[in-house]
């Protein structure tokens, strides 16, 4: 049962590509924000799952909290405007990104940040990518999803809007937009369910962290 599980998880097929954004559905969630979603925009997310688990070279990292040095809990990646992306289909899926977004974004997409979640002990907690122009201007972040699904949660800084939570399965889609950083926080919540490994790749315009 497990076996079969695992393996209807992912896709057979070798060959990565990403598929047309025509049918990206927009949900506006309050206050100026909203996601673009679309399920199984990446084929082959299988083989692009196991090459970057085994080619990026993935970071630990710690941080002070309550006074106390404590793990991140996460391996992360990043890539900046002009590295070189680790594998070229995620050349390929920012390429297609900028065109399908920028009349509406008003620049390309151009960094990569890139997480490893090794099972449900792994997660983020609440916050916006705001420690850049997203804390002042609208923007968007384009979240591509690998490996086991996991739920992207969203909740409103101020009064008001329904919280959402949406499942991110292999090869999907989401794009955080309008006000998201600065209005809305998003989590990936730690669960105790036995959940395999997640890589999640975060395309963001430059100055947007
Ligand atoms: O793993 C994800 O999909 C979200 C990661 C995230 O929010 C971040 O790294 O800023
Ligand atoms: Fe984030």
């Amino acid at each position: 049962m497990a076996v079969h599980l695992q393996s209807s998880l992912f896709d057979q097929g070798d060959e990565i590509a990403v598929r047309p954004l025509g049918g990206l559905r927009r949900e506006h969630l309050g206050h100026g924000a909203w996601i673009d979603v679309l399920p199984q925009w990446l084929q082959g997310a299988d083989t692009l799952f196991g090459a970057l688990a085994d080619g990026v070279a993935w970071r630990a990292e710690e941080r002070v909290m309550y006074e106390r040095v404590v793990a991140v809990p996460r391996l992360q990646a990043f890539f900046g405007e002009r590295e070189p992306l680790p594998h070229p289909a995620l050349e390929a899926a920012r390429t297609a990104l900028s065109a399908h977004y920028g009349a509406e974004l008003g620049e390309p997409f151009t960094t990569a940040g890139l997480c490893y979640y090794r099972d449900g002990r792994d997660g983020v907690a609440w916050h916006g990518d705001s420690s850049g122009r997203g804390s002042t201007e609208d923007t968007m972040v384009a979240i591509l999803s690998l490996g086991a699904p996991r739920h992207l949660a969203l909740r409103p800084r101020r009064p008001g809007p329904v919280p959402v939570r949406r499942q991110l399965g292999h090869g999907d889609l989401v794009v955080m937009g309008g006000s998201c950083q600065r209005t809305w926080e998003h989590a990936v919540p730690k669960t105790a369910r036995a959940v395999g490994p997640r890589i999640s790749v975060q395309f963001r315009p430059a100055g947007v962290r």
